[in-house]
Order: structure tokens, then sequence, then C-alpha cells
């Protein structure tokens, strides 16, 4: 059945920051709905989120025990016009909500990973009917965690690629709950053994972050296999790490 935008969750909370301002917070199949709760004109504090854009959420309780409030973080990846030259690209953004309807922090608790629960499975319903056939499955649509193997090339490019993984790809991951084993290749043609070699029922999808060269690897090192046929059909990912990285924009940026 076609998703229908109806409101599915409504709660008020305070928004975290330095400004701690109530919000009004609504979530349908497609948005995340979060309308400041001031006496300037509704449009004019109205954020909507598409659930489109959305990688995570999770609920959690502060370090201060004597908080009784839970906490809600969504994480989206917004798309933006870039300022100096044409296009678009993504852009990060957090939104963080304190519960503190009840007395009960395990109450507050529950509230909180409902709605978590909630904004996940309705995000990765928004993901698969953007990207159909192609979507992994996620951590909300398997009955155990997304393992992914991540394969990084130390010197592909201008050998950045380990800074990238450090300072955005590890985190990225983490907010998509993505448990992942980190495989720092050593050589040539230590990708292509690998997979050759791997036992690939333990994993959901090979992930390379490199130029061009190692994903050629590891495709090369499946069709070495015996079983040949069905290694072939495991998920792949480029996330660029090389110089050019021609092969990952056109696979996530001009394929549209
Ligand atoms: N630790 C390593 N040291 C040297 N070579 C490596 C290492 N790990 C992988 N390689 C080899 O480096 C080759 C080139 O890798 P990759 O395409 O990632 O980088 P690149 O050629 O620098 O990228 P780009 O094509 O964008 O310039 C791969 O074919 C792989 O065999």
């Amino acid at each position: 059945m076609w998703p229908t935008n109806l409101v599915t969750l409504y709660g008020e909370f305070t928004v975290t920051g330095i400004r701690k301002v109530r919000c009004a917070v609504s979530l349908t199949d497609k948005d995340l709905i979060v309308q400041r709760l001031t006496s300037a004109p509704a449009e004019r504090n109205r954020l909507v989120f598409s659930l489109k854009d959305c990688v995570g959420c999770r609920a959690y309780r502060a370090n201060d025990s004597s908080d009784p409030a839970a906490y809600l973080a969504v994480y989206f990846y917004l798309q933006k016009r870039r300022w100096v030259s044409s296009g678009v690209s993504r852009q990060r953004v957090e939104r963080c909500f304190r519960l503190s309807a009840l007395q009960d922090p395990c109450a507050n608790q529950e509230e909180a990973e409902k709605w978590a629960r909630a904004v996940r499975e309705r995000s990765a319903q928004q993901h698969h009917l953007r990207d159909g056939e192609c979507s992994l499955a996620t951590t909300d649509n398997l009955s155990r965690p997304f393992r992914m193997m991540l394969m990084v090339n130390p010197q592909s490019g201008k050998e950045k690629a380990l800074a990238l993984y450090n300072h955005h790809i590890q985190r990225m991951l983490n907010e998509a709950n993505i448990s992942h084993t980190l495989v720092i290749t050593e050589r040539q043609n230590h990708a292509r053994e690998l997979v050759r070699e791997a036992d690939l029922s333990q994993w959901d999808a090979l992930v390379i972050l490199s130029g061009d060269g190692l994903l050629f690897e590891v495709i090369n090192g499946l069709l070495e296999r015996p079983d040949w046929e069905e290694a072939i059909r495991t998920p792949l990912g480029i996330l660029p790490g090389g110089s050019g990285n021609a092969l990952a924009a056109s696979i996530h940026h001009y394929s549209g």
C-alpha cells in the first residue's frame, strides 16, 4: 500500500542546545515535522525534515542520573545547494529532543525508544521507496545488526582515506547503527585475496573507501571464487577516497 502522510506520532519536547525551546514534533510516514511553540506565526517556526534524508535515530539517557529525562537524537544528511559552484551536496544536521513528560526515567526512556524505532522504520521505508531493489537491508528490516566489511586503502589518492574514515565515515556508520569491521589494506592484491577467501555469509555488504582500483580488486576476488555466481551478488559499496573518484561519483551522484 502506498504510504499516506498522516501523523502517526505526536509529542511536545524541548529542543536541546543553547536556547531551550519547546516544540511540537510530528512523525508522518514521510517527514519529521518540528514546530516551535512560540507566539510567532506558525509557518516561520516550522521545519520539515524528509525521512529520505534520515540515516538514523537513537534514544539515550544523559550521564547525570538525577536527570529523569530521556533524549532523542535524529541524524539527517540534507541536500543543500552549493554556494561556490553549481550542484548540490549533503550537509549533516542533528536534531536532539529532550523528553521529560513523566517523573519515571524508565517511562521517558521507553517513550524515546518508541520514537527512535518509529523514525528508523519509516526512514527505512522511505529509502526503500527511493532506491527500490538497490536499497540494502538495514538494521530495522534484519532481525540482527547489519554487518559490513569496510576496506580502506591508506595509500589511495592523496592518502586521505584514513582521515576520511576517522573524521566522517565512522560517525556516519554509528549514526546509522551499522556495525563494521575495518580492514586497512597493506599491499596490492590484499583486498582481492581477502575477498577470495572470506566467509561471505558473515557480511551484508563489502564496502571500499579508496579510488576505483580497490573495487576492481574486490570484484576480481569475488569472481575468482568457486561460488562466484552467488558471491558476485554480495552488495558492494564505494566511498570516495581516491583522487578522481569517477566511479563513486557516477554511482552515487550523477546517476541521480
Ligand atoms: N597499503 C597499500 N599500499 C600500496 N598499494 C596498495 C595498498 N592497498 C591497496 N593498494 C593498491 O593500490 C591500488 C590503487 O588503489 P586505489 O584505486 O584505491 O587508489 P588510487 O589509484 O590512488 O586512486 P585514484 O585512481 O583515484 O587516483 C589498488 O589496485 C591496490 O592494489
